[in-house]
């Protein structure tokens, strides 16, 4: 299935990490302003301290930073932080909206010395784009094409020295020449509840809605290690609270709002479910290929991949093989039914889901991807 840009129906989903609607507005309310305020992703954060403080020591633009890992995990946030702490402006872009080398150039030939570019998705950029983005991080020079054919020429145009910021779901996707460009990459990773805990009884703070201990554990455990999530789940359950409780964000109305929104007591949602449901019972456990797996619940391939594969590895439920995905013993136990006495068992050891086939999820080599 081709990418568009309107939301699938599980994009509109309570528990995915994808923001849709008016949520971007509504999130800004709720991100962090600087790098001690960010919670969680202690490696990270450390690494990027020591980057951006030399680079003001020395008085040059830090390297190029590179972000990887799922959607909700703090890549803008990051980026918004960066720009904050080297008291530069940002402008943000994104992949898919460079679809020809021109609109990279438009950006590029007007940034000001010292400014970030947050490059959002930068795995779907244009190629002949890419190509000039190289040159731009390496010799902060656009070489522009004038002319078509054996009579076109390139007129190189000199631009500001600035620092990149990418960010990628995907960063197996990215060409080796360009990930070579960047200095340094940060391998955003999954929070613990505790971590984000923390994030709920913040964002329940800003949002005029103090949450009680046990209901922030409750909507944590529930999050799927990704801020983006809790939040959202923290707006649902305030919203319950105002229409049929008190006001109070309480275990109980906690757990009445994500009964509602069918959000179980893992965070599985709605797609996770019809992924085992269609693995289990119709291909009997797999292997199956990710396409045929996707088009088979109706989503588009890197949905399933980057969004709900690495979550159902995470939990145990799903391994990767060379020949396709295969549900654990732990998914035939989850979904209340009987392996075929012929059931070709993944491999639960697959907890990190850098699967044999090394494609996608969150198998980045970053910090304990195996969290719990
Ligand atoms: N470490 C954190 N501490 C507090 N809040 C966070 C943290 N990380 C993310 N958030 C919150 O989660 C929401 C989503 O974060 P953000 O937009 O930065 O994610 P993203 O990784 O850029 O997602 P996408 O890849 O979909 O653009 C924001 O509201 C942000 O405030």
């Amino acid at each position: 299935m081709e990418p568009t840009d309107e939301p699938s129906a599980y994009e509109r989903d309570a528990v995915s990490p994808d923001a849709h609607g008016d949520e971007r507005q509504l999130e800004g309310a709720l991100r962090p302003r600087a790098l001690t305020e960010f919670v969680g992703q202690e490696r990270v954060r450390e690494q990027l301290s020591l980057v951006l403080h030399s680079a003001q020591r020395r008085g040059r633009a830090p390297d190029h930073i590179l972000m990887s890992g799922g959607p909700g995990l703090g890549k803008t946030t990051l980026a918004m932080i960066i720009a904050g702490e080297l008291g530069a402006p940002l402008r943000i872009t994104s992949g898919p909206a460079i679809e020809r080398s021109g609109d990279l150039a438009a950006v590029l030939s007007t940034l000001q010395e010292g400014e970030v570019l947050f490059l959002d998705e930068i795995h779907r950029m244009a190629r002949p784009a890419e190509e000039m983005l190289y040159v731009a991080m390496e010799d902060f020079r656009v070489d522009v094409v004038v002319g078509k054919g054996p009579g076109a020429t390139a007129i190189p145009i000199e631009i500001a020295p600035f620092t990149l910021v990418g960010a990628t779901t995907r960063a197996g996707m990215l060409p080796a020449p360009l990930r070579d460009r960047f200095g340094f990459t940060a391998h955003m990773d999954f929070y613990r509840p505790d971590e984000l805990e923390l994030i709920l009884h913040r964002s329940a703070g800003l949002l005029g809605a103090p949450i009680e201990d046990d209901a922030a554990r409750e909507i944590a455990g529930r999050s799927r290690g990704t801020p983006r999530i809790a939040n959202r789940l923290l707006r649902r359950v305030r919203d319950y609270a105002e229409v049929r409780g008190d006001g109070r964000l309480t275990l109980e109305t906690a757990r009445a709002a994500l009964r509602l929104y069918e959000v179980d007591e893992l965070g599985m949602d709605r797609l996770d479910r019809a992924i085992l449901d269609v693995l289990l019972r119709r291909f009997r456990g797999g292997p199956v290929g990710l396409s045929t797996l996707a088009v088979s619940v109706g989503e588009e391939a890197e949905t399933v991949e980057v969004v709900a594969e690495p979550f159902l590895v995470r939990s145990g439920f799903l391994a990767r093989t060379p020949r396709g995905r295969v549900a654990t013993p732990q998914a035939w136990a989850h979904m209340g039914l009987t392996p075929p006495p012929d059931a070709a068992f993944g491999a639960a050891a697959d907890v990190n889901g850098s699967g044999a086939n090394g494609s996608g999820g969150n198998g980045t080599g970053g910090q304990g991807t195996a969290r719990p």
